[in-house]
């Protein structure tokens, strides 16, 4: 029996706008360490589902609780106290500031302080975030201006910063979109390694199948709001309700072209 703790734990959750069912009925559960997908064509609920967890959205019903402290219908701001970390699509960080002072204000933030870049908490975090960003391997853009830094660079630094607040879980929403294929590859590895060493939880949306494939432990598919499916890459790959679903979408096409390739 797996002695690893459980992180979050999602059950029954629902929410309904007028007559459309976004969500019905969402049960799983996510471990530390654990690198979890949440996919399923468009209109499935994965925004949905998400906002929800971070507490953007209220759900209906159901219950979510992270390392057994429930967490249902919290603000976001409460939530992130409570140790649930996320990146955006959209990067969000401050681009006139330098690379090491966004990742401070994240860190005085997490201490529950205004930031002042001459107080000494400040200049404490200083150091802390030289070693988050020596962690995502940006110690080198430590003093650059953040609107300087090409894409993928910003999307290592919101990891960074996303680390500042000592997450046990991450939500991660389509966390390599606009990125170039070998940036995704290397910001899903890092993101993984990182999870692994610090027994943090992730939980991602992501279009690329190609990124789900190869990074996740498991995937959770929705459609139409309900989960259809759940399990190892390899399972899911395999069934046959996805494949249907999928078909012209890219994961049918996308686990021959891998067959093929390892062959
Ligand atoms: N604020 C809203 N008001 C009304 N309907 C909504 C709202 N938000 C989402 N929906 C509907 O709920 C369903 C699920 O949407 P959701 O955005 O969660 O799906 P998704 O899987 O994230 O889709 P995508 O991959 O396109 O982002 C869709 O039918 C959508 O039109």
């Amino acid at each position: 029996m797996s002695m690893v703790p459980t992180l979050l734990s999602v059950e029954g959750l629902t929410k309904s706008y007028g007559g459309v069912h976004a969500v019905r009925g969402v049960s799983f559960e996510l471990r530390a360490g654990e690198i979890l997908a949440l996919i399923g064509p468009n209109g499935a609920g994965k925004s949905t589902c998400f906002d929800m967890l971070n507490g953007q959205n209220i759900p209906d019903s159901g219950r979510i609780r992270v390392l057994g402290a429930e967490t249902t219908g919290k603000k976001p701001r409460v939530i992130w106290r409570m140790g649930v970390g996320r990146t955006f699509q959209i990067a969000a960080t401050f681009p006139t500031m330098t690379v090491r002072e966004n990742v401070q204000v994240a860190l005085v933030s997490h201490g529950g302080q205004l930031f002042n870049l001459w107080a000494s908490t400040a200049r404490h975090a200083r150091d802390e975030a030289g070693r988050l960003l020596d962690l995502v391997g940006m110690g080198a853009y430590a003093e650059r201006p953040c609107g300087e830094l090409a894409y993928g660079d910003v999307k290592r630094l919101e990891l960074a910063i996303a680390l500042a607040n000592q997450p046990k879980l991450l939500l991660m929403d389509e966390p390599t979109a606009g990125m170039a294929p070998r940036e995704r590859v290397e910001l899903m590895r890092l993101t993984a390694r990182i999870a692994r060493e610090q027994s943090i939880g992730v939980l991602f949306t992501e279009h690329d199948m190609d990124v789900v494939f190869e990074h996740a432990d498991r995937i959770l598919v929705l459609n139409r709001g309900s989960l259809i499916a759940e399990g190892s890459p390899e399972e899911v790959r395999g069934n046959a309700q996805v494949r249907a679903i999928y078909l012209g979408e890219g994961l049918v096409y996308d686990a021959r072209h891998r067959e093929g390739a390892s062959a």
